[in-house]
């Protein structure tokens, strides 16, 4: 994306490089108090588990001679009413309860992940469905539920906690909800999907490992409540088989002889106190360690001032330029429209645009910062953000108009048809998958290749993108490696579906003059091997210059000139186009001051009825204002949205 969007997108990557793969496991080691917690539960599970082999009695055997003795040798907890052996009922009880906490857990990841997963990256009508749906799941009393599946279903342990898990999974689904929402808009993901990804690799590859760390934490969270929960029925013996070793069963028994040996409450309470807090320590401490570890009323044009509603689809009659050609564009854009959507009203972003990009050509999006290229962008790729509504137009691409194709089909073109390179490169790699891995995944994609033979190809690829050591660079995570490595690797990523229009938004902002000159370099070479079209948004006339064969000029979202780019320098037709280059710092002559434009591009709630550059214009006049300029054809090929192209044209020749 171009200046605004790159920078949101630095920052929160800028955030996530610091978070290493593995982090949160390395902060957990470095907590003392959660590797305790979780060393005492692996010793509880593994006493119980092996419980046949460690337990000093058989835990139903009864000794009448020697009921309610308190810990001896040959008891180590003591006995209860019947004589049985603690120690030997705790081990073997714990592992029905330990098994019940794992079925409720089962039941409530099973269930909340994939939803939540699905509510939070998809949003909208299956966000709020789901939403709704984990409100009614809420509302129903646990207990009651269960009493009822119990009734139909007696002493089912199994039936009990699987209901409780399923009556527990909306609040899971709600925490990975959150956590999918703020994963979806970082900008690997919208990588991943321009690279053509399906959305459920792109969950599972690169969304389900960002809510691992919450859901472990809700895990462990709910595997206390289970715990309780568990006890709680068989303390009050509605689960087991009343001679079974239960941790509730033995509470139950230890209360009512509190009187005559306090002693018997203490082995069952302290283990199941012992228990719940090893989980609710475990869950806090990964929370911890994750945190610490590591995003009115009038027609468009109509009037000054004030929301308008957006036109609808209304293709205007866009004259095409350049001297006819026999081949077929790669892309047509006809009169695209995006509005940002705000309750019923709908505001405009951009206006009725449309070129075409013929095979092999470079053609530069040029404008100042908030005029729409990279809206426009987006909604070719089709990926506007939420809020944003494309309102008109259609983008042919051979016969088929791209943005009514079925989601799935277009999703199968992205990175084909369409590949798309941006600003930022590193914020499109994700922090936590080697350099190696994305590639291959994506080749993997396109190419239906097994793994050995993605790998192959992604090695390829980074040697054609010339990087010198592909096997080390492929071993790498992207915050190992430079802006321009990372830059080559996101356009060696763009090449993987052997696209035929890459979409570059601003490729070589964020690099130093040197790397600028090696990546346009490397740009146009692949070009001319691989015959692709690219589709370059820029504020640099020097990269239109040496890049570009075509320009278009956008102005508070319009298109206001397309040319040849021989033109543009020589003789620009529209007063903002000449504007932009007198203020450009590399076409500046030598010692002649920079001309700066006055004024701002106006906010698209406040573009005006007739020219919208007209306030800034030196030639403007009342016929500007009065009424919508159309984009004309101003003869040679050339398209031009200004009355005066006549003056510019003689005051040009004259300087
Ligand atoms: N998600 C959004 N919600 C609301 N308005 C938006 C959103 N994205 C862009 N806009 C608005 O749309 C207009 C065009 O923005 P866009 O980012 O396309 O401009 P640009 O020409 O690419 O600028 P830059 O070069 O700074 O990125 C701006 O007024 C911007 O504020």
């Amino acid at each position: 994306m171009s200046a605004g969007l790159d920078r949101r997108l630095d920052e929160r990557s800028r955030r996530r490089r610091s978070r290493r793969p593995g982090a949160w496991w390395r902060g957990l080691a470095a907590r003392p108090a959660g590797l305790v917690a979780l060393l005492v539960l692996n010793l509880l599970v593994l006493a119980c588990v092996g419980a046949s082999l460690i337990a000093p009695h058989d835990p139903r055997a009864q000794d009448l001679a020697n009921v309610l003795a308190g810990p001896s040798a040959g008891h180590p907890l003591g006995t209860d009413t019947l004589g049985r052996d603690v120690l030997s009922r705790i081990l073997f009880g714990g592992r029905r309860t330990f098994l019940s906490v794992a079925e409720g857990v089962a039941a409530v990841l099973i269930v909340g992940v994939p939803l939540g997963l699905v509510a939070g990256y998809a949003g909208r009508l299956v966000d709020q469905l789901l939403g709704r749906l984990s409100d009614v799941v809420m509302a129903i009393p646990a207990i009651i539920l269960v009493l009822v599946v119990l009734a139909v279903l007696p002493q089912n342990q199994d039936a009990a906690m699987v209901t409780f898990g399923l009556l527990g999974a909306p609040g899971v689904l709600r925490v990975v909800r959150g956590a999918a929402l703020k994963v979806r808009e970082e900008p690997y993901i919208t990588a991943a999907r321009v690279a053509g990804l399906s959305h459920a690799r792109i969950i599972a590859r690169h969304v389900l490992p960002r809510v691992r760390g919450p859901v472990i934490v809700q895990a462990t969270i709910f595997a206390a409540y289970a715990l309780l929960f568990e006890t709680g029925l068989a303390y009050l013996g509605l689960t087991a088989d009343p001679t079974a070793p239960t941790w509730g069963g033995m509470v139950a028994e230890a209360s009512t002889v509190i009187q005559q040996q306090s002693w018997l409450l203490w082995p069952s309470g302290m283990v199941i106190a012992i228990t719940i807090v090893a989980f609710g320590l475990l869950g806090d401490t990964i929370r911890d360690a994750a945190v610490g570890g590591g995003p009115g009323g009038k027609p468009a044009g109509a009037g000054a001032g004030g929301r308008r509603q957006a036109r609808p689809a209304e293709p205007p009659p866009v004259p095409r330029s350049g001297t006819p050609r026999r081949e077929s564009p790669v892309l047509t854009v006809r009169g695209l429209s995006v509005a940002l959507a705000d309750g019923d009203r709908e505001t405009l972003l951009v206006d009725g645009v449309g070129f075409d990009v013929m095979p092999g050509e470079t053609v530069g999006l040029v404008g100042e910062s908030g005029c729409g290229k990279s809206v426009t962008a987006l909604a070719l790729l089709r990926l506007l953000p939420r809020g944003l509504l494309r309102t008109g137009g259609e983008v042919i691409e051979g016969d088929r108009d791209l943005l009514r194709l079925p989601g799935r089909t277009f999703d199968l073109l992205r990175g084909s048809a369409l590949a798309y390179i941006s600003q930022e490169p590193q914020a499109a790699l994700d922090p936590m998958v080697t350099i190696g891995r994305q590639m291959e995944e994506v080749v993997a994609h396109h190419d239906g290749a097994g793994r050995a033979a993605a790998r192959a190809r992604a090695l390829e690829l980074l040697a054609m993108v010339e990087i010198r050591d592909p096997v080390r660079v492929a071993a790498s995570c992207p915050h190992e490696i430079s802006g321009g490595m990372a830059q080559r690797v996101a356009i060696a990523l763009a090449l993987a579906g052997r696209p035929r229009l890459l979409i570059a938004d601003e490729p070589t902002t964020a690099l130093d003059v040197t790397v600028q000159a090696e990546v346009l370099g490397l740009l146009r070479r692949l070009q001319g091997e691989t015959g692709m079209a690219i589709l370059l948004i820029t504020h640099d006339w020097g990269v239109v210059a040496d890049l570009c064969d075509r320009t278009l000029v956008m102005y508070a979202g319009q298109i206001v000139e397309e040319c040849a780019v021989e033109d543009v320098y020589d003789r620009p037709l529209h007063p903002y186009t000449r504007g932009l280059l007198r203020s450009h710092p590399s076409l500046a002559a030598d010692g002649e001051p920079l001309l700066a434009m006055p004024g701002q591009v106006p906010a698209p709630a406040d573009w005006p009825r007739g020219c919208r550059f007209a306030a800034r214009c030196p030639l403007a006049g009342r016929d500007c204002t009065a009424a919508p300029i159309p984009l004309a054809d101003v003869g040679e090929g050339r398209l031009s949205r200004c009355l005066r192209t006549d003056r510019l044209l003689v005051e040009e020749v004259r300087s």
